[in-house]
Order: structure tokens, then sequence, then C-alpha cells
């Protein structure tokens, strides 16, 4: 099937907010030269309830397409139609008021906002848009009611239409599953399960040894799950089904397998150490940061790196929030045995002023280093939270050139970087592939490296990649993060239990559930499938961070 895709898919927070305003909307055009009677063109589009309508058209050939094809719609009345399309383009129409994530209040959208939002959503193996040719075919001004743009669409590509856009509901495997659970869930009784098979644990409890040494073992019981060996093999079967090895593989070969923003997902590249071949711009990039990193951390830990009045850090303050903060305290915090114990860490994320005003008083600014984290470096908390720091520095420092040596920043976004006052050479570089919830293992993670050592960073970046090594290769019946992807399924969507407790008793792990949190649940907790359609099963669960009152 040879096929045309064209994307222009809200992102999550796009569809969250569609609830309060209408969205704009996902165009798929498949052709089959073999047969061009099918070629269809899809347009989704999220309404101002939040509803999602779908637009099917069909010219009648694509060899000689319609200037007015057939088209029918499901739940009409939308604010953005196809008025007309060839095989090489398409014209829609936005109607008052306009889509909300085009244009703001009653102003009709512009051009740039339109090629802003095309450009953004390139599918792999599709040729982008060409942003000069997505023309205005009128010039629309407040008092018109209708704004229309020709949208070029993309020479044919190969695009599988099969891909994992459908509802996990329809795969036969669910089907399975859920009649598993009506036959049997009041049967499954873990102590009978036991007393039923003495071999309960060996058959399902994996070991997991790190290529790290001997001595780094993993122990993944699920053998007190509510599960049976049948139940286990058809989530497997789902697993095969959705073809998660294939995106798995997919995955890392650097493919845009996040659609919706046209971006590889790549944290693995972070820490791969040219062991798979990955081919995406910035892979190759990554060793001359950590380079940095090794550089830095070792000129600060050893006192080489100097403040403005000569004297050597004792004090980080790391300014992020979400990812760029979570990541790091969870790390520095587990891995306290290896700090440096006269280099005092602060990690600062509340947009309460208290956070950052609490903190600034155990600062002495002649020997605070302050470093700024954010992949988009436009977060307000903490943009808002630099500046107060800055404010607070340049009090003693005076001279903005003494910024240099105590603030430095970690993010993909130089320009916003350098408008801030921060020099390019104190900036710690990383790629729109790393999502912030994985971020720990980029320039996100200097303060760990100042804290425990760079040659400690990089062990934990060794043995991060020995669990991606053992993801790529294991076979899914072994493979323990899709095995336990799989038990989290089957008590969410079957069980109905939608709250997951994690229960991290070591002390040193005391921030790991705030950090898994946004991990899972960022990662997880999707309101449409690949395709936009809107999903009525779950697919994230409730975090209880050992808040038992909360779980009766
Ligand atoms: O690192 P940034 O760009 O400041 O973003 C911080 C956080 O911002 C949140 O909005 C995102 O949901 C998180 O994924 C992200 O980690």
């Amino acid at each position: 099937m040879l096929a045309v895709l064209v994307v222009a898919r809200p992102s999550n927070n796009a569809v969250f907010n569609a609830r309060k305003r209408t969205k704009t909307c996902t165009a798929v055009n498949t052709s089959d030269r073999e047969a061009p009677r099918k070629a269809l063109y899809l347009v989704n589009v999220y309404t101002a309830n939040g509803d999602l309508s779908t637009h099917v058209i069909m010219p009648t050939s694509s060899k000689s397409p319609s200037s007015t094809p057939p088209t029918r719609s499901f739940n009409s009345g939308s604010r953005s139609q196809l008025t007309s399309l060839s095989t090489s383009s398409v014209t829609m129409q936005f109607k008052k008021p306009w889509p909300g994530s085009l244009s703001t209040c009653s102003d009709p959208p512009s051009t740039a906002k339109i090629r802003a939002r095309f450009r953004k959503h390139v599918v792999q193996g599709c040729q982008p848009f060409d942003d000069p040719n997505i023309n205005v075919l009128n010039n629309p001004s407040m008092g018109e009611e209708t704004a229309r743009y020709h949208l070029p669409v993309p020479s044919v590509c190969d695009f599988d239409t099969t891909m994992s856009g459908k509802p996990a509901t329809d795969y036969a495997s669910w089907k399975k599953l859920q009649e598993i659970y009506d036959a049997e869930h009041t049967k499954i009784v873990l102590k009978d399960l036991f007393a039923q098979d003495p071999k309960r644990f060996e058959k399902l409890s994996k070991n997991y040894n790190s290529t790290s040494g001997p001595d780094v073992t993993l122990l993944v019981d699920l053998s007190k799950h509510l599960i049976t060996e049948p139940i286990l093999q058809t989530l497997i079967s789902l697993a095969r089904e959705a073809r998660v090895e294939e995106y798995r593989d997919k995955m890392f070969a650097g493919e845009h397998i996040n659609t919706s923003e046209d971006r590889a997902v790549l944290h693995v590249a972070l820490r791969n150490f040219n062991d798979f071949h990955i081919a995406e711009s910035g892979a190759d990039e990554v060793g001359g940061v950590l380079k940095h990193t090794k550089e830095f951390s070792e000129a600060v830990r050893s006192g080489e790196w100097k403040g403005y009045t000569g004297k050597t850090i004792n004090t980080i303050v790391n300014i992020g929030i979400g990812g760029s903060d979570l990541g790091p305290v969870m790390v520095t915090e587990a891995l306290k045995p290896y700090a440096k114990r006269d280099l005092k860490a602060h990690f600062v994320s509340n947009i309460d002023g208290t956070h950052i005003a609490e903190t600034l008083r155990e600062c002495d600014p002649e020997r605070t280093l302050f470093i700024i984290a954010s992949k988009t470096f436009t977060t307000q908390e903490t943009i808002t939270n630099a500046e107060t720091a800055r404010g607070w520095f340049l009090q003693t420092a005076k001279d903005k050139a003494h910024v240099a040596k105590h603030f430095v920043a970690l993010s993909t976004n130089t320009k916003a970087v350098t408008a801030f006052g921060i020099d390019e050479s104190n900036m710690f570089q990383f790629w729109d592939w790393v999502g912030g919830r994985y971020s720990l293992w980029s320039a996100i993670g200097l303060s760990i490296a100042l804290v425990i050592g760079y040659d400690n960073f990089e062990a934990l970046l060794k043995g991060a990649h020995g669990m991606d090594k053992h993801f790529k290769e294991t076979p899914l019946e072994e493979n323990l993060p899709v095995l336990l992807g799989l038990i989290g399924l089957w008590y969410n969507d079957f069980y109905g239990a939608q709250t997951l407790a994690l229960l991290p008793y070591d002390q040193y792990l005391h921030k790991f559930a705030d950090y898994f949190q946004q991990g899972d649940m960022e990662s997880n907790g999707k309101s449409v499938t690949k395709n936009g359609q809107r999903v009525n099963y779950q697919t994230g669960v409730r975090h209880a961070q050992q808040s038992f009152s909360s779980c009766n």
C-alpha cells in the first residue's frame, strides 16, 4: 500500500484543551497507485466540545482528481472543512469562530500560524511541506466568515496505514483477555495458584544480570501477581499484535515514531556509547556534550573553576521543573553515598517564591553556581526563579559580566539561553528527541555529575544502556520492561485498578515515586490513538505515593 499521510494532530495538551475550544485537524491522504479509485483523504477535527469529527473524502480518481470530491462527514458542524483537493493539494476552509489552536479570540488564523502548524507535522517517510506553497486564497479579515488556505500534499511516500492507530480494544488478544477476565477473575486467588503449582515462582520470576558486573542483578517476580500462564501468554500476544517489537526497533533506529511532533524518541542515544547505530541528527553530538560535562564538573569539583572573586564553588542550585528537576533530584538522593559532601546541592522548582528565597538564604553569591535546567527555556516557573536568582546574584556582584562564572544553562534553546544572558559556552546542549521525563541522562544530568562525579555519572549511563540492550534484544517473553508494562495494562484495563503504589522502602530512593510518576503518567496517559481517535479505555494509572489512606 502506497500512501501519503498529512498530519496536523493536536499535541496531548491540545487534546486536553479541546474541551474548551476547537482544535484543528488531522488530515490523512491514503492513495493507492494500483487502485486509484480507492484514494482516500481523512480529516479529523477536534470540535469545541472536545468531540472528534472525521471527514472522509473520496476523489473519483487520484489520477484525474475531482475539484469537488464527494465527501462524507461525521459529526458535521465543525469549523473547518476541506473544500477541494487533488492528489497534490488540499484546500481547507476555516469558519468563524476560528479553530482555537490557529487563532486567538476572533482573529482569523494567520498564514504564519497555518504554516507553523503544518510544518510541525511532517510524517516520517514523507517529504516536508514546502512552506511557501501554503497560500492564503482569500485575505480574511475580522469581518469575513471564512478563511481559505491551499495546502500542498507531499509527494506519495510509503506509509503503512495499519500502524498502531487502532484502538487496543479492537485487537483479538484484547478480546480474549476480556473473556478470560470475565470467566476467571473471581477464581484467581494467589494462595490457590501457589497451592496448585509449586513451581509458580520459578516459572513466573525473571532475573536480569547487568552488563556492569555479576553483582548487579534485578529480580522481577510476576508470580505474586493476579495472572496465570495463559493470561501472560495472551498479554504477550497483544504486544505482538500491536507490533511493539517493530516500533521498539524503529525507535532505536531513530525513526520519527513521535508522529504528532515529528520527532525521534531517542533518550537511548544519550547512553549508547556508540553501541547501536542511530541515524538521527544530534545523536553523534552526544559524546561532545559528555566531554563538556566531564571537563566542567571536574573543574568545579576540583576547585579549578572559580567564582567572580576567585573563590571556589561550594553550592550548586539547580533551577528546573518536571523532568528538569525530578530526575536529577531523585538520582542525587539515591546515589548520596557517592556525593561530594562539601558541595551542597539544592533543587528549586516551585513557583512559590518561598522555595528560591529560602534556598538563597543558604547561598553565598561568591561561591554559588546556578544551573538553569530547561529543555525549552520558556517554562514560566523556571524562568521566574532563574530571574530571581540572577537579580539576587547581581545585587552583590553588580557587574553582569560575572554571570558567566555563576550561571550555566542546560537546554535545547540557544536563542533563549543567550537572551537570558548566559554565554553559549556555558550552555550544555541537548536535542528535541529527548523527552523531558527522560532527560536526566542528557545535559540535564549536569547536577548529578557535579554531585557524584563524572565517572559515577558515566557508570549510571552505562547501567541504563545495559537495560536498553536488554529491552532491544530480549524476546518479549523474557523482556522485563515489556512484561511490567503488560502487567500494568492487565490491572488497569481489566481489573479497573487505576492506582499504582510505589513502595521504595530504601530511604535513598525517597524521591523515586515523584520521579517515576511523571515518567509513567506522561508516557502512558494518552487520550487518543496514534491516528487521533479518542480512546474509551484507560491508558495510564493514578499514582499513590505511599499515601495508603487514600487507597481505600
Ligand atoms: O524542561 P522544560 O522545558 O522547562 O520543561 C519542564 C516540564 O514541563 C512540563 O510542562 C512538561 O510536561 C514536562 O515534560 C517537562 O519536563
